[in-house]
């Protein structure tokens, strides 16, 4: 089971995870542990105060290293308890920007601590003495490091085994292969009188693996060329985005 532990000054807006679809009934599966921490119960002054005005001046506030710091010691204290040694991450723009490829990284790990930030940010000491690395979710800023946790956990919990039925397989996601998702239909067969394409309908499983792959190869073109560009086609897939042209 996954030992995960997020300080967050806000560890209600965790209920996302906790209460709604895959991330629920995983954790309700036992696939993981959260345990949500709140650096203001780190505090010792009397308006439970975490935050503090820059050095050297300029606009917004600075999270106190204290506080963070002893509350992402006691997480990792409660992971080492365990036996095991968790990896401390910051969500920040200055990360290492997201990929699949992390996630799959991530989710091998027995243990991870999760450090979001409010304000400008947090003390570069809490940094360069406890956090092992930064990870972003996008290149724009938002009011909090909660959602790109969440973005983050909901990446990886996924990806656990046992948490997605055969009805949500992991497998069949955009980027599990490299390639962007190929397009999907339901009933009825005609909407807005745009009809299913043919060859969904005709139950010939070959054909449809084909057409589903040659759709994702032309939409990998047409939309995010920069991941076929680092993507070796098969000989397969060269022929299917040549016979698209
Ligand atoms: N993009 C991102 N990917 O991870 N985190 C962010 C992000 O914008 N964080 C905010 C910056 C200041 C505030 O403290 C929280």
């Amino acid at each position: 089971m996954m030992q995960i532990e997020v300080i967050s000054l806000f560890p209600e807006m965790f209920a996302a995870l906790t209460e709604y679809g895959i991330t629920s009934r995983a954790r309700q599966r036992g696939l993981y542990q959260l345990t949500l921490t709140n650096p203001r119960q780190y505090t010792q002054d009397v308006h439970h105060t975490v935050d503090d005005r820059p050095y050297g001046g300029g606009p917004g506030m600075v999270m106190l290293a204290e506080p963070l710091s002893a509350a992402i010691r006691d997480a990792k204290a409660r992971i080492q308890a365990q036996g095991i040694t968790p990896r401390v991450i910051h969500l920040s723009p200055r990360g290492k920007p997201l990929t699949h490829e992390k996630v799959l990284q991530l989710k091998e790990l027995p243990g991870l601590v999760l450090l979001t930030s409010r304000y400008e940010g947090v003390d570069q000491r809490v940094l360069d003495t406890l956090v092992d690395e930064e990870i972003s979710i996008g290149d724009y800023v938002l009011s909090g490091g909660e959602l790109p946790a969440m973005v983050l956990l909901d990446a990886i919990i996924r990806q656990l085994p046992g948490a997605l039925g055969d009805a949500d397989s992991a497998q069949e996601d955009s980027f599990v292969n490299g390639l962007l998702d190929y397009p999907h239909y339901t009933r009825p067969e005609e909407f807005a009188g745009l009809k299913v394409p043919d060859v969904l309908l005709s139950g010939h499983h070959e054909k449809i693996r084909q057409w589903r792959l040659q759709q994702s190869l032309m939409l990998t073109r047409a939309k995010r060329p920069d991941l076929l560009a680092e993507r070796p086609l098969t000989k397969e897939e060269a022929r299917l985005l040549k016979d698209a042209e």
